[in-house]
């Protein structure tokens, strides 16, 4: 069976592609570091696919453990997410960038190679055309060919990358290369099960409006002096959901090239279209029908006016437009900042095996992540009770006083929350993923001690948590 790997496929644009890929029918294998990103995206992932997604724990600037993977599996096509992306602390840490984003690529071309896999799609970014201004005539919409000039670290390793590659194919014309320049991506899944997780004050323009809608944090609009409709500066933004869509638009175009046929070329993922930040904050309080507050500031350093692709490349070869608007990014985003209050994802580091004592509550863990079973008291729920035969990507994860255990059957994505209110008891409730802030316990606890004749919402703890 053949295989299509995708590195960084827990994280927000990789999950959402993965998702695409398995509805496409693409069998997909995982690696991930879960450095900016949590293993509770595969779980999900799983649950909307309804299917098992092989994950590794890899980073890859690890090339022994990148090789064992490949060991492991045939690929036909690699999708290469990982990567850091965040402009300003590449500039603070250019080494930590080139480190991880250059020789984590490196080291994965030679394994690809070393193993006789000659297919990539990579994530390029918008970025390597810098300040577009800087070139005589007229550059918007950018197509392909303009010229290339990063302005910040994070730019140059995905042009650096992109170099690599280009050098990769000119000594051996079997590549197959998809560099895919992305404009901004934004939104979240409909389901409201994915979407970005960013680790403290998010850096971009979309996550940042969520948040302060929520009440947290503050918004400044960078200038409003721009040369535009409003004075704000115009960006192409593009539904995460569209951007999955042209990666598989892109590998079923380097699957459809003929025998024997290479190719490596670039193409941007965008809508064609540029909305001013104004116009995106006012699409956003329509979204949340919450009045989001803001103050205007002086221009952002490395801020230019305007970055619209030009998409007739990919409409053309790819058979691809971006169908969905901002409107609708911003309306999915919201469901998923409702459903996750906290920003994003909640497990704070991976997952936590629990002592196989003989304790009140015990989560058996197998080889591949699953959960072989959950005993409760003297239950055992296993098998058919809980329907483990069609249970999916379990994630064990911290909370603030105890933890939670998150998967999905056939029907439900769920959440046990395991509360400790004191170090002999603990409180076991069920949740929808997704829906933990919202206040269904009662309800939802009634049909736990129905399903599992559980009398009572405290139960005895005996076993330890071990972390691994
Ligand atoms: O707090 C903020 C944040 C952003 N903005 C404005 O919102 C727009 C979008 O800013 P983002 O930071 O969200 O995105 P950028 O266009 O600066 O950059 C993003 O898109 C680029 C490609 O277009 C690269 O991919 C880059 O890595 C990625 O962060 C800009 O006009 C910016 O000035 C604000 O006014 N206030």
């Amino acid at each position: 069976m053949s295989f299509v790997l995708v590195t960084g496929g827990a994280g927000y644009i990789g999950s959402h592609t993965v998702v695409e890929l398995i509805q496409n029918g693409h069998q997909v294998v995982i690696v991930d570091n879960l450095s900016n990103s949590s293993y509770d995206s595969i779980s999900r992932i799983e649950y909307l696919t309804r299917s098992k997604v092989p994950f590794h724990k890899v980073d890859l600037t690890d090339y022994s453990g990148l090789d064992a993977v490949f060991d492991q599996y045939e690929f036909k096509t690699v999708l290469h997410f990982a990567g850091l992306k965040a402009v300003g602390e590449s500039a603070r840490n250019p080494l930590k960038y080139h480190n991880n984003n250059v020789i984590g690529s490196i080291n994965l071309l030679r394994t690809m190679q070393s193993h006789g896999c000659k297919s990539i799609i990579f994530s390029s970014s918008a970025t390597v055309y810098g300040d577009v201004t800087r070139l005589e005539g007229q550059r918007i919409p950018i197509v392909e060919t303009c010229p290339t000039q990063p302005t910040n670290p994070y730019g140059q390793t995905k042009l650096a990358v992109e170099n690599t590659l280009r050098d990769v194919f000119a000594a051996d014309q079997q590549w197959r290369i998809a560099i895919l320049r992305y404009f901004n991506p934004i939104g979240a899944h409909s389901s409201g099960l994915l979407g970005e997780n960013p680790h403290g004050v998010p850096d971009n323009l979309l996550p940042l409006i969520a948040q302060v809608a929520s009440g947290r944090g503050k918004f400044s609009v960078f200038g409003t002096d721009y040369d535009s409709v409003d004075g704000t500066p115009i960006r192409d933004y593009v539904h995460v959901v569209d951007l999955a869509q042209g990666h598989v638009a892109a590998l079923h175009h380097l699957d459809g090239l003929k025998e024997g046929t290479g190719i490596c070329r670039e193409w941007n993922l965008g809508t064609g279209t540029g909305s001013t930040v104004f116009e995106v904050h006012s699409s956003f309080e329509r979204a949340s029908n919450r009045k989001v507050p803001y103050t205007v500031a002086t221009r952002r350093p490395g801020d230019v006016l305007n970055l619209t692709a030009d998409v007739s490349r990919a409409a053309t070869e790819l058979g691809w437009r971006a169908r969905l608007t901002v409107d609708k990014a911003c309306d999915d985003l919201w469901l998923w900042t409702e459903r996750h209050p906290s920003s994003g994802y909640q497990n704070v580091d991976g997952r936590v095996r629990l002592s196989s004592a003989t304790g009140a509550i015990k989560v058996q863990i197998g080889a591949q992540g699953d959960i072989e079973s959950i005993t409760i008291g003297t239950q055992r729920l296993q098998g058919t009770r809980i329907q483990f035969k069609n249970l999916y990507g379990p994630a064990v994860r911290r909370t603030s006083n105890g933890f939670a255990v998150e998967y999905a059957t056939d029907t439900t994505p769920i959440v046990y929350q395991f509360e400790f209110q004191s170090e002999s008891r603990v409180c076991f409730t069920l949740y929808e993923i997704g829906a933990e802030s919202l206040p269904r316990f009662e309800q939802v606890f009634e049909a736990v001690s129905e399903k599992y004749a559980c009398s009572s919402s405290t139960f005895e703890i005996v076993d330890e948590m071990v972390e691994t």
